[in-house]
């Protein structure tokens, strides 16, 4: 099967039609307030509804409490929540159970020892995203374009559905999908011309390099 794209921290019309009209099959909205892609709920929730019934809606939020996720799931109705912080598997499953809905959960990677935690949240996610840790020092959890060595990503062995994220662009997707189980490929910076900033002919150049990489050998000429 095809993998998933979703493209995150879209702030604009323009960028949200562009993200469908190639085809993600997920859209990101930021609710980190220290984010440059940091968008009002009532603003996300009007763009949402350009891509209701076409694409997931995805709200990714970090450390909320119910104050903010009775506001988002108001005013955006996203299909699924991105938890983007250090929730524990507990506090998922009183989300889950509050408000009905989708989880991924973002799990920060620098090597192997980082997907011990992955364990405990079997059977409570519906799906994980691998994201790059964030340096030291960052005000921002996600979102800062770098990647994470792939490879330890290996020891999983298949067993759990991820998204794979963290410092995607054109040139690296194909390898990112070659070398990983990933079903799903999440970026932001490597779309945006300066960030926060989304880039339409570089959210063209991604949807082409995906296709090139996701082509069936016998139609790619090859
Ligand atoms: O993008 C942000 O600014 C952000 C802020 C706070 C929490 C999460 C954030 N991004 C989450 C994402 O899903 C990004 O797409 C992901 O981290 C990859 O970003 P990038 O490395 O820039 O492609």
């Amino acid at each position: 099967m095809k993998p998933d794209i979703k493209i995150c921290g879209l702030k604009t019309p323009e960028a949200v039609d562009r993200a469908l009209e190639r085809g993600a099959t997920h859209i990101g909205f930021i609710f980190f307030e220290k984010s440059p892609r940091y968008i009002e709920p009532d603003l996300a929730g009007k763009l949402a509804d350009r891509a209701r019934g076409k694409a997931m809606i995805v709200a990714v939020v970090v450390n909320p409490d119910n104050d903010d996720l009775d506001e988002i799931m108001t005013l955006v109705k996203p299909d699924m929540l991105q938890l983007h912080g250090d929730e524990s598997p507990e506090r998922v499953l009183t989300i889950k159970t509050l408000y009905n809905v989708l989880v991924m959960k973002a799990m920060p990677v620098r090597d192997r020892d980082d997907l011990r935690r992955v364990e405990s949240y079997i059977g409570i996610v519906d799906r994980f995203l691998f994201d790059a840790k964030p340096p030291v020092g960052s005000d921002l959890p996600g979102g800062n374009g770098l990647s994470f060595d792939w490879s330890v990503l290996g020891w999983l062995d298949g067993r759990v559905d991820y998204m794979l994220s963290g410092g995607l662009n054109k040139d690296n997707v194909g390898f990112a999908l070659a070398s990983t189980k990933a079903t799903g490929v999440d970026i932001s910076s490597g779309v945006e011309s300066a960030p926060g900033v989304k880039d339409l002919t570089k959210i063209d150049a991604f949807f082409d390099a995906f296709a090139d990489a996701t082509m069936p050998a016998h139609a790619s000429g090859s």
